[in-house]
């Protein structure tokens, strides 16, 4: 059975709301300092995916009044062009938060590249300053992705503690940082991952399950206890009839029983490009020293 309509978490109008404030901000800040927020985006290669994501970043950025500085290089472009790159992004007064793309070409060390990225205009929260930060339960600047699923979670359920959240996936971007992120909740936060044993048992037992596998239909309608919250993290393409389409990692037709669960498309995606663009206000505002208002604290 599929989900009602009144179990969906709707992330895309979640995040339509959430842009909706930040470009009021924006437009607040122009109008009081003459100030504008910028974002720079780097890619590398022609990846045909991230080539998409990059231009909807580029889009949303502009429509919000903040710039937009998008470098696209060659895949061959060499490390040290690219760190190159990256110290003069550093030293732009213009460009308060920076992404590289991932992932990489295979011959770029995507360590040492995050690690050329200032940790103050680390808008993705990946550089080791920041998920210390994170791990120590002081301000970082969090990956986008898990700060998206967290206000959906908070939104839909309210206060988090003593929660079983399931947390599917233990990469850098999603699983280790959602996380912590759950664990600053007071969650009882169980990671699970490719060698986890008896990963069906482990779901049914939670409240919450988070999962970011990339492995369509992982997740099983008799592994999601009846009335538990579901956050699909999955973004994986599949062919079908000559037709390109997204799906999850749930299988989201089994799921009629789930208390709550969000959609691909339409449920955490639009999630991490609106947290993108408050991590990037947030950056602008720590360096201008320019306090959160009312409406950016919720
Ligand atoms: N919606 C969004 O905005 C975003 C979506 N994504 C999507 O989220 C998914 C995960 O991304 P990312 O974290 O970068 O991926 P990674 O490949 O880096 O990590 C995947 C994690 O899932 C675990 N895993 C893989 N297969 C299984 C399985 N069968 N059972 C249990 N655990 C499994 C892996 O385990 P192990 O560690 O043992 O290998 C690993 O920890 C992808 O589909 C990606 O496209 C990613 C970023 C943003
Ligand atoms: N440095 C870096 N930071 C990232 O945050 C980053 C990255 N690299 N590499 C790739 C992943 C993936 N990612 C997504 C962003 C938006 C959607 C999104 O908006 N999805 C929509 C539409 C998807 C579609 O239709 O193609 C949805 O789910 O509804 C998905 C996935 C960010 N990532």
């Amino acid at each position: 059975m599929r989900p009602s309509d009144t179990a969906l978490i709707d992330g895309k109008a979640f995040a339509a709301g959430l842009v909706a404030r930040l470009a009021d901000e924006v437009l607040d800040i122009r109008a009081a300092t003459g100030l504008v927020p910028g974002l720079a985006v780097v890619l590398v290669g022609e990846d045909p995916a991230s080539a998409v994501y990059v231009g909807a970043k580029h889009r949303q950025t502009m429509a919000i009044g903040m710039e937009s500085f998008v470098h696209r290089l060659p895949a061959a472009t060499s490390q040290a062009e690219l760190m190159a790159l990256l110290d003069r992004l550093n030293g732009d007064a213009a460009v308060h938060g920076i992404l590289v793309q991932l992932p990489l070409p295979a011959h770029l060390d995507a360590h040492e590249v995050i690690a050329a990225i200032a940790p103050e205009k680390d808008v993705d929260g990946f550089h080791v300053t920041n998920a210390g930060l994170l791990a120590t339960g002081q301000d970082a600047l969090v990956p986008c992705t898990p700060l998206g699923c967290l206000m959906l979670l908070r939104d839909r359920l309210g206060d988090l503690a003593g929660l079983k959240v399931v947390v599917i996936g233990k990469s850098n971007i999603v699983g280790r940082p959602m996380a912590q992120l759950l664990m600053h909740e007071d969650c009882t936060v169980t990671v699970a991952h490719s060698r986890t044993r008896n990963l069906p048992d482990l779901c049914r037992a939670a409240d919450v399950i988070v999962v970011a596998a990339g492995c369509p239909g992982l997740v099983r309608g008799d592994w999601i206890r009846p009335g538990a919250t579901v956050i699909d993290v999955g973004i994986n393409r599949i062919e079908a009839d000559g037709v390109s389409r997204i799906t999850g990692d749930v299988a989201f037709d089994e799921a009629g029983h789930a208390g709550a669960i969000t959609p691909v498309p339409g449920g955490v995606g639009p999630m991490t490009i609106a947290c993108l663009l408050s991590n990037t206000l947030t950056a602008f505002r720590r360096r201008h020293r320019i306090p959160a208002s009312a409406l950016a604290a919720e």
